[in-house]
């Protein structure tokens, strides 16, 4: 069975979920000459399958290094070097296969060339597929922080082939539900109940309940990014989490998970609601009891906390000096808080510090 949520906007495409789904990518790809394909060594094998299924055109494979180390300029450089020697032109694609890492990597690589050329991610990791090969947000790290230079380019449509999840290490699986939770609380409180009833089968590649939790959260995407692409409001909701997380991310130099890191980030966040007088106790409680029971992390360095206060003033929805945090003001009901002060976020620290 064939799963297609529609991503409405000014370019609409679907995002496809299903098993085997190769014969897919010629549609996606029509009219080019030319397809790059974009991907980490772990995945060459898959890689490969997809070049095949690109039929009559001329592939040009560019493995990327794994994970964040190959979210770099340096790395896009290289890529646009490659494509470059290929004679890249507007009506090629690129195509990126892998993690989010890659998605991400690779639909800024299309978003810089010539301007703008097509791009397909074939999501092969439970968070590319429930959250970063949806949307169009595309980027790369610098020093200065997460994901700070990127641009907003939708793709010309998503694959989630569920085949591709039974090589995903069991971390990994873990580390996406991080985001599915993340919509649950935002928008789905029924993906909570799923995970709640059976936290096993929202672990298992191959059952079902992993497969509603992908498409629902596929969904909640869906339903922020196809009216508000470029963030100029609603989308921040799917940043819940992230302010601290990011943080983390950039002091773990990118050897933290990004979804173990947006899980303490979500703890943190739900303190945030609590302490503001916006969050009931019990759905505060909540967040804490649906990630363990995922065996996410939420806690983390207790001392690390006067170098994650900097750290986070370099988040995309500051203002000048404004931190703002998107918060609950009850489940499914996510809002922002502006500028708390300095006192409350420590004492929020406190429920995620060890
Ligand atoms: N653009 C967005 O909207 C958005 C949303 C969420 C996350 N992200 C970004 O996505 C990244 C996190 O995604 P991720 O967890 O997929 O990261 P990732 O790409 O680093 O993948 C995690 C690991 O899983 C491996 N892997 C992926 N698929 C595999 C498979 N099928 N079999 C075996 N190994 C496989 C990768 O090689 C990597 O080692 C972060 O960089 C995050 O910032 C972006
Ligand atoms: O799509 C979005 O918008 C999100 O915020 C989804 C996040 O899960 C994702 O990690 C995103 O890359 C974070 O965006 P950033 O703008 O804070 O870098
Ligand atoms: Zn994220």
């Amino acid at each position: 069975m064939v799963t297609r949520i529609p991503v409405t906007g000014d370019r609409p495409y679907d995002v496809i979920v299903g098993r085997g789904l190769e014969n897919e990518l010629p549609a996606l790809i029509e009219g080019a000459a030319r397809v790059a394909v974009l991907h980490p060594p772990t995945l060459r094998d898959r890689a490969e399958a997809v070049a095949k299924a690109a039929g009559a055109v001329t592939v040009v494979p560019i493995e990327v290094p794994d994970a964040e180390r190959g979210k770099s300029i340096e790395v896009a450089a290289r890529c646009w070097d490659e494509l470059g020697a290929a004679g890249f032109t507007r009506t090629d694609v690129v195509v990126g296969v892998g993690g989010g890492a890659t998605t991400d990597l690779a639909g800024y690589v299309a978003a810089a060339w010539l301007r703008g050329v097509r791009w397909v991610p074939v999501a092969t990791s439970v968070a590319g597929m429930v959250d970063a090969a949806v949307g169009g947000k595309t980027g790369v790290n610098i020093a200065a922080g997460k994901n700070l230079v990127g641009a907003f380019h939708p793709p010309a449509g998503v694959l989630c082939d569920l085949d591709a999840l039974d090589t995903l290490p069991a971390e990994d699986v873990a580390a996406g539900l991080a985001e599915v939770v993340k919509g649950g609380f935002i928008a789905d409180p029924r993906i909570l109940e799923l995970v709640e009833a059976d936290p096993a089968g929202a672990l298992d590649p191959r059952g079902d309940v992993l497969r509603e939790l992908i498409e629902r959260k596929i969904q909640v995407k869906a339903d922020v990014v196809g009216v508000d692409l470029k963030e100029s409001g609603l989308r921040e909701i799917l940043n819940y989490g992230h302010t601290l997380g990011h943080a983390i991310e950039r002091r773990e130099k990118y050897s933290w998970k990004h979804g173990h890191a947006v899980s303490v980030g979500m703890i943190f966040a739900a303190e945030l609601g609590r302490l503001s007088g916006r969050l009931d106790d019990a759905t505060a409680a909540r967040h804490r009891a649906v990630l363990e029971s995922l065996g996410l992390p939420t806690a983390y360095e207790g001392s690390a906390w006067t170098e994650l206060l900097p750290a986070m003033r370099v988040d995309k929805k500051a203002r000048a000096a404004t931190l703002r945090f998107v918060v609950l003001d009850g489940l499914a009901k996510p809002g922002i808080l502006a500028g708390p002060d300095e006192d409350l976020l420590e004492r929020a620290y406190a429920a995620v510090a060890r």
